[in-house]
C-alpha cells in the first residue's frame, strides 16, 4: 500500500498544535469512523446530525494513524498522531488535494453555481469540450463522468475526499478539463476548499435550501463564497439579468465577465423564437438554432458559450457544436409513445423558480387548445417553505394539477401534501387533486389528458428511486409516464 508522510499533506493547512509523529505514514483519508481502517487519517467534522469528534475513539480503535480535529480528546493514544486545527472541514480540502497529488492543478477545472441550471450548464460544457476533442471529466447531480465512462453520483458536489479522488482519476485517464457543479452546501461545508479553478459560472439565485442556510442572505453568501475564493488567473462569469448576478463578483479577484439577454454584457444573446422544437437565438451576432427549449435554457446556452470563449475556444466552432447538443437527462425530457398523441414531459423542476420557468415555457410554446396537466410534489426533510409556493404556481399555470409524493424521506407524505395544498387559493382547488402514490398520480394525469395535451411530471427528472422512510425503491418518472401512455393507447 502506498503512503504519504503526514507533513506533506499539511502544507496548506493552518495547524494549531500537533501531538505525535509528524512523518506518520498516511494510507488513506476518511471523514467517517465507519470507514476508518489501519494507517488512515480520520478527519472529525461537526455535522448537522452529529459531531465527528464523538467518533475519534472508535476511529483510533480501528487503527487510524492520524486524527485531524478541532478539539483534542481527553486521552491521547501514544500510537496516534493528533492534528489540531480551527476548522476541520476547511482543513480537509487542502489535505485531500495534497493526498491525491493536487489533481485540480493539472486540469482546467470549471465550477458552476446557482440555484437552477448547474447540471444543465456543467453537462453542456462537458459535451462541448468532448466534441471539441478534449478528454474531459464531469461531476454532476445526475452522474459523474470520465470522458464517456459513467460513475454513479451521490451528491451534486461530493465531499472533499471523494472529489479529489475523482479528479485524480480524471488526470490519470488523461483528462485536460473538468466541469463540476458547486452546490451551496458544498461551499458552506468547505467541500471545494483547496481546489484550483480556472473559471466559475453563476446561473441564478432564487428560493431553495432555506432549511439548511437559515436565511436567503446566508444562502447568497454561500454562493458568493465560491467567487470570493477564485484566483486572479480564473474567469468569473455571471448572469447580468439576475438580481444577484453582479453581487456574486463584488469581491472576486478573478477576471470578470457577464452574459445577458436584456442588457449590455460581455456575451449577449437575443431571443428570436422560442418553440416546442427548440430555440432560435442571435448569439454574439450570429443567428443559431438550438435543440434546447425555453428562455431559461437560452441563459444556460449563453453561459456555456461564454465559458468556452473565455477558455480560449473558437466562438464559431463553439456555437456550431452547441447548436447540435441535447440537454441533460431528465431536464425537459420528452416522453412519447407511438400512436398516443399525448405529449409527456419529465423535468427536474424542484424549486418554485424552476417550476414557474418550465410551466411558462409550456404556455409560451403550446397551441391554444393544448391543456397542461402537471404532476408535482416536494421533497421531505428539505425546505418546507417552498411547498405552498410550488403548489400555487402549479395551479396557476396548469389546467389540472395532481399533487403527489417526491422523496418524502422521513416525513409523512400526506402532511407534505397538506402543506403544499395550503398555498392554493379557492378557484385553484377545483382543478387540483392529491394522490400521494406517485405511480397512481402519473396514471391519473394521463387519464385526464386528451390527445394533444401536455402532461408534465416535475421534480424528479433523472432520479431512478423514490425514498420513503429511509428506503429507496426503484422509481423512474420517465418509465412510469411511458407505461401510463402505453396503457391509454
Ligand atoms: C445536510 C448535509 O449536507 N449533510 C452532509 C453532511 O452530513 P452531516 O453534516 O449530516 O453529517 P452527520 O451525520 O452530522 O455526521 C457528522 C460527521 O460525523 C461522521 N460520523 C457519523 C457517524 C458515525 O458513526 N461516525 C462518523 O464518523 C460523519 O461521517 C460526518 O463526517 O456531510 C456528509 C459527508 O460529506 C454528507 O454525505 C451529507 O450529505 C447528506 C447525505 C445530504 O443529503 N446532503 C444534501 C442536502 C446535499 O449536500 N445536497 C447538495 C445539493 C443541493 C442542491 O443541488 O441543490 C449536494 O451537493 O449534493
Ligand atoms: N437557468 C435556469 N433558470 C431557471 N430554471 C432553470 C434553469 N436551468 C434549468 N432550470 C430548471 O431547473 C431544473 C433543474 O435544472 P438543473 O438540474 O440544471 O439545475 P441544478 O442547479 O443542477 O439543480 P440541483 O440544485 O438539484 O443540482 C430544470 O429541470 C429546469 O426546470
Ligand atoms: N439537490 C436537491 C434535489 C431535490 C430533488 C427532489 N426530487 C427531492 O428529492 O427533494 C436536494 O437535494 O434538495
Ligand atoms: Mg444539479
Amino acid at each position: 500500500m502506498s503512503t504519504l508522510p503526514l507533513f506533506a499533506l499539511l502544507t496548506d493547512v493552518n495547524v494549531l498544535a500537533q501531538h505525535g509523529n509528524p512523518d506518520a505514514p498516511v494510507a488513506g483519508l476518511t471523514l467517517d469512523s465507519r470507514q476508518a481502517g489501519p494507517g488512515m487519517l480520520f478527519c472529525a467534522l461537526r455535522g448537522t446530525a452529529t459531531d465527528g469528534h464523538k467518533f475519534i475513539a472508535t476511529a483510533v480503535q480501528q487503527g487510524v494513524g492520524v486524527v485531524v480535529c478541532e478539539e483534542l480528546p481527553a486521552e491521547l493514544n501514544p500510537a496516534t498522531t493528533y492534528v489540531l486545527v480551527a476548522d476541520s472541514a476547511a482543513a480537509l480540502g487542502p489535505i485531500a488535494s495534497a493526498f491525491y497529488g493536487h489533481p485540480s492543478r493539472q486540469l482546467q477545472l470549471i465550477g458552476v453555481t446557482g440555484t437552477n441550471g448547474k447540471t444543465t450548464c456543467a453537462t453542456l460544457l462537458h459535451k462541448l469540450l468532448r466534441e471539441l476533442g478534449y478528454h474531459a471529466g464531469l461531476l454532476s447531480t445526475v452522474q459523474n463522468q470520465i470522458d464517456e465512462t459513467v460513475i454513479a453520483s451521490t451528491h451534486t458536489t461530493p465531499d472533499a475526499i471523494r472529489l479529489n479522488e475523482l479528479l485524480a482519476r480524471m488526470v490519470a485517464a488523461g483528462c485536460t478539463h473538468a466541469c463540476m457543479e458547486v452546490s451551496s452546501h458544498a461551499v458552506a461545508q468547505h467541500r471545494v476548499d483547496g481546489l484550483r479553478f480556472v473559471g466559475g459560472i453563476f446561473t441564478n439565485l432564487t428560493h431553495d435550501h432555506l432549511d439548511y442556510h437559515g436565511t436567503f442572505d446566508n444562502y447568497l453568501k454561500a454562493k458568493k463564497g465560491f467567487f470570493d475564493a477564485l484566483p486572479k488567473t480564473a474567469f468569473a462569469l455571471t448572469n447580468a439579468d439576475d438580481k444577484r448576478g453582479p453581487v456574486m463578483l463584488q469581491n472576486t479577484a478573478a477576471r470578470r465577465a457577464t452574459y445577458s439577454l436584456r442588457t449590455a454584457a460581455t456575451f449577449r444573446a437575443r431571443l428570436v423564437a422560442n418553440e416546442m422544437h427548440g430555440l432560435l437565438l442571435e448569439m454574439d451576432g450570429q443567428e443559431v438554432h438550438f435543440r434546447l427549449i425555453g428562455v431559461f435554457n437560452a441563459y444556460n446556452l449563453l453561459a456555456v458559450y461564454g465559458a468556452a470563449v473565455l477558455l480560449g475556444e473558437d466562438p464559431t466552432e463553439a456555437l456550431t457544436i452547441l447548436s447540435g447538443l441535447t440537454t441533460a437527462p431528465g431536464r425537459f425530457e420528452p416522453v412519447a409513445v407511438l400512436g398516443n398523441a399525448i405529449m409527456g414531459l419529465v423535468d427536474y423542476a424542484h424549486t418554485p423558480d424552476a417550476l414557474e420557468n418550465v410551466l411558462q415555457t409550456l404556455h409560451q410554446t403550446r397551441r391554444p387548445e393544448q391543456h397542461i396537466i402537471t404532476v408535482v410534489g416536494c421533497g421531505g426533510n428539505r425546505d418546507a417553505a417552498k411547498r405552498p409556493i410550488m403548489a400555487r404556481l402549479a395551479a396557476q399555470l396548469s389546467d389540472q394539477v395532481i399533487l403527489t409524493a417526491d422523496n418524502p424521506r422521513d416525513e409523512d407524505p400526506l402532511e407534505i401534501l397538506r402543506q403544499m395544498q395550503a398555498g392554493l387559493t379557492p378557484p385553484a382547488d377545483a382543478h387540483t387533486q392529491l394522490i400521494a402514490d406517485r405511480r397512481q398520480a402519473i396514471r391519473a394525469a394521463v387519464a385526464l389528458a386528451r390527445p394533444g395535451d401536455l402532461v408534465l411530471v416535475a421534480g424528479k427528472g433523472h432520479e431512478t428511486y423514490q425514498e420513503i422512510k429511509g428506503v429507496k425503491s426503484p422509481f423512474d418518472d420517465r418509465e412510469e409516464l411511458r407505461a401510463a401512455l402505453l396503457e391509454t393507447n
